[in-house]
């Protein structure tokens, strides 16, 4: 089942025609990468996923994006879409304020004042994101004193907390180690058997490592997607064939 689809999608920034007529679906509870060099529109489509897009003045899409078989760029809540549809983004992003207290940040938001339901959550985000066991003895100190790695999984956890059913992600291990990245990836592995991710990435390794589909753009257009062993191993056009060789990108 898709649990998004993208039909015929236009976006222009001013004159820049950013995202040229793209049909993608996305599977449920699948991992999909988007990927392709610099500047071919992965970020900017995996934004129109929520309605991201909608804060940059001068944008205009045509085509519709469907969550669920109702079209988002309907008449529709944005507040409670870009709740359903989370987002993690490339740079660590926490709030300047205690481990709980970023994971509890849109429970209270929305208006949640039992303690006993805030707790729970609390700790089932941060087990959900595989951070628990390392914060569970300062949870009440500042996040910021977390490392890079910690702060990524802090802000899964975050995303988590809202029980969203997608989670949008822009290449959210580009600013970590080696070792960060290895926990964000294995921790993937667990996420989509509850989420259907969808995840930018510049690394080809890492889009082999985690996704499920992948979709290869180029200048805007999305020239091919299919299974990942696929699109790795037997790309049909040439511009995918040379990508994914290395021959350029
Ligand atoms: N907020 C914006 N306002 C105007 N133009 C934008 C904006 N964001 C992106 N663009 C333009 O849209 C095109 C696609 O950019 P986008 O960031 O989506 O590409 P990308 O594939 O994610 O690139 P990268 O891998 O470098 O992050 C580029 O020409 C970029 O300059």
């Amino acid at each position: 089942m898709n649990k998004l689809e993208v039909n015929n999608l236009d976006l222009f920034y001013g004159d820049n025609h950013a995202l040229k007529n793209i049909s993608l679906p996305i599977p449920a509870k699948q991992v999909t990468a988007l990927i392709g060099p610099s500047g071919c529109g992965k970020s900017t489509l995996l934004r129109t996923l929520n309605r991201m897009n909608d804060l940059v003045e001068g944008v205009k899409i045509n085509g519709d994006v469907l969550f669920e078989d109702e079209n988002i760029y309907s008449d529709i809540d944005v507040k409670q879409l870009r709740m359903r549809v989370g987002m993690v983004f490339q740079k660590p992003n926490p709030f300047p304020m205690s481990i709980f207290e970023n994971v509890a940040f849109g429970l209270r938001a929305q208006g949640e004042k039992d303690k006993k339901v805030i707790d729970a959550t609390v700790e089932e985000s941060l087990r959900g994101a595989a951070l628990w066991d390392e914060v569970k003895d300062r949870l009440h100190t500042s996040a910021l004193g977390l490392s890079g790695g910690q702060q990524q999984r802090l802000c899964i956890a975050r995303a988590i907390a809202m029980k969203p059913e997608v989670i949008l992600m822009d290449e959210p291990t580009s600013a970590l180690d080696p070792i960060a990245t290895h926990k964000i990836e294995e921790l993937m592995d667990e996420l989509r058997q509850k989420f259907t991710i969808v995840i930018v990435t510049h690394s080809m390794n890492q889009a082999k490592r985690i996704s499920d589909k992948t979709a290869f753009f180029w200048m805007g257009e999305l020239v091919e997607h299919a299974d990942t062993h696929t699109l790795f191993n037997h790309p049909v056009d040439s511009r995918t064939q040379g990508y994914v060789s290395g021959e350029f990108g």
